[in-house]
């Protein structure tokens, strides 16, 4: 039985009239990579703040690491979990060595090997110091994430951790993510705009839209779900999708005035080109491709908008 890192129930939060979280109930379990997935605004920072205690918890209940948010013991296993929320906070003119021996002190993990040890882990020897002022915008995320691993926690809690880096940096962090959860067995909660990343480094994924968790998946049912789609360019999506329906074409969905997705790779693009052709709708383009996260996501939140979804 696998064992519940975190859980969410029913949580909602209000910023004044707004309601920016809507009845979130999530589980994240031990040895998960979980990625959350929204648009902007969505509300994935104030959920993770909701979890870090950055943020007061008005209304549900969150489970952390066995510690309910409402008791004392919550302050203890946030001990246990490393954070990046929004931009690490770093001390711009201290060095990296420097910055990292003041939060070991903060956390009470002041030791010289262990500092050594994490900024090699994170590909940093080179710059120990080198003040914070100094690094790039990919080395001072990795500064962060240093920061974060200092007291070697079970959990860590990442805010777009991989903003701004560049295609190395990106590939490092995703390496080193992987070690945590392998070596250490580390349970990570992340949050990326950069789909085709966390599709590589997540084993499960939680969808927010407009403050609700629409959808929890893991990554083998969303390569399921994702397995097949035939891409048609069309003039016409609505005479289009009329000769689907009547050819018993499906499941497909619209997803723009050009373009449907049908959601069977294993159809003859041949013959829907003719049946399509045969009635008039000009086929500008059909080809088949296996589905990717981001076509999953923005065709899940298609759907969503369609039931009309909202927070408030
Ligand atoms: N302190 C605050 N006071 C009022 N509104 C806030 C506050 N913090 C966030 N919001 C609002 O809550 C909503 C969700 O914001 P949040 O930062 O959680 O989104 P996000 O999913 O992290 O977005 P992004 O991907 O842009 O970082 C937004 O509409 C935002 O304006």
């Amino acid at each position: 039985m696998p064992t519940t890192a975190l859980q969410l129930s029913d949580v909602t939060k209000k910023f004044g009239r707004q309601t920016v979280l809507s009845n979130i109930n999530m589980t994240i379990q031990q040895g998960d990579i979980y990625g959350l997935i929204g648009e902007n605004g969505a509300g994935k920072s104030t959920l993770m703040r909701l979890i870090t205690g950055l943020s007061p918890l008005r209304s549900g209940q969150i489970m952390l690491l066995g510690a309910s948010r409402n008791q004392a013991g919550y302050n203890q296993a946030l001990q246990r979990i490393g954070t990046i929320i929004e931009s690490p906070a770093l001390y711009p003119h201290l060095t990296v060595y420097q910055n990292l021996m003041v939060s070991a002190k903060q956390k009470g993990v002041a030791n010289r090997q262990d500092v050594l040890a994490t900024i090699q882990f994170v590909g940093l020897t080179e710059k120990t110091k080198t003040k914070a002022n100094r690094l790039s915008l990919g080395q001072r995320q990795r500064l962060g994430l240093a920061i974060a691993l200092l007291a070697q926690p079970d959990f860590l809690i990442l805010d777009e951790p991989i903003n701004g880096l560049d295609p190395m940096g990106i590939i490092e962090i995703r390496d080193l993510l992987h070690r945590l959860n392998t070596e250490q067995q580390t349970t990570i909660l992340i949050s990326s705009h950069i789909l085709t990343e966390l599709y590589q480094v997540c084993t499960r994924f939680g969808f927010i839209h407009r403050g609700r968790l629409i959808q929890e998946i893991t990554k083998p049912a969303l390569d399921a779900a994702n397995q097949s789609g035939i891409i048609l360019h069309v003039a016409d999506v609505n005479a289009a999708s009329e000769v689907l329906d009547a050819q018993h074409i499906k499941p497909f969905n619209v997803m723009n005035n050009h373009q449907i997705i049908i959601y069977n790779n294993t159809l003859d693009t041949g013959e829907i080109n003719y049946q399509l052709n045969h009635a008039g709708v000009r086929v500008d383009d059909i080809q088949t491709q296996s589905g990717s996260l981001e076509t999953y996501f923005t065709t899940l939140l298609q759907k969503d908008d369609q039931k009309g979804g909202a927070a408030s």
